[in-house]
């Protein structure tokens, strides 16, 4: 029930997961996804790859492009050091009101800063709205076709530092090529492929880890 698909998810959430406890919120989500509906959320394959990133880096903060309906949010959330922070852009009004509802259900909106609109016009304000110096780890998993785009603007608004680290979901399934040509490509980034699998499918798909070298 529920008119779409991430409210459906949402309903499996408060029907199923435990109130405070992100990661059954996580599992509840790919349970659903992986028997009942597809859903473009990282999912538990690549989310594991996700996981070691943030934990390597131990960002204070934290920047993912696409929220949908929170998945990776609370899955990022759950791993992140005392007074960190993600903040996470949504575009779809509809999107970000399920996603603020499984990001409390799990228990880590205090982790969470969700911000809606177009990345155009909040990635050159971030720094003066929240405080910010740079970014030690952005995660991109919004529109295919912005991964290039946002990146150059990131950098132009000066919210990467040396080192800060971008994780890009999907660099071959959907794909985006002209991203993956830009990060290998340039000699500001050190960049490395993760090789993995489509969410809850066989299709092979990967995550590019970028570091950016300044
Ligand atoms: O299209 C895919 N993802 C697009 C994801 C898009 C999501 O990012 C939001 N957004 C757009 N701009 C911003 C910001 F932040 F800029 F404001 C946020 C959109 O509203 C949507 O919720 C996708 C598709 C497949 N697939 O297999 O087709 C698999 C995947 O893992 C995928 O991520
Ligand atoms: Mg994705």
């Amino acid at each position: 029930y529920g008119s779409t698909r991430p409210e459906r998810i949402l309903a499996e959430v408060k029907r199923k997961a435990t109130r405070g406890d992100a990661r059954s919120v996580v599992d509840t989500i790919d349970q659903y996804c992986r028997h009942q509906e597809w859903a473009m959320n990282v999912g538990d394959e690549k989310g594991t790859i996700l996981d070691s990133i943030v934990c390597e880096v131990k960002p204070r903060a934290m920047l993912e492009l696409g929220t949908y309906c929170g998945y990776s949010a609370v899955r990022i959330a759950s791993l992140l050091p005392p007074n960190s922070r993600l903040i996470t852009m949504e575009f779809n009004p509809v999107f970000a009101a399920i996603a603020r509802q499984v990001i409390a259900w799990a228990g880590v909106e205090d982790k969470v800063v969700l911000i809606e609109g177009p990345s155009g016009d909040w990635i050159p304000k971030m720094k003066k709205e929240f405080g910010l110096t740079s970014f030690d780890l952005v995660f991109l998993d919004h529109w295919k076709d912005c991964y290039l785009p946002d990146t150059k603007l990131m950098e132009e608004c000066g919210l990467l530092r040396t080192g800060s680290i971008l994780v890009a979901d999907n660099v071959i399934c959907p794909g985006a090529p002209d991203y993956l040509e830009y990060v290998r490509g340039s000699p500001r980034y050190e960049s490395k492929y993760f090789r993995s699998h489509l969410e809850y499918t066989t299709v092979e798909d990967g995550i590019e880890k970028s570091v950016f070298l300044g």
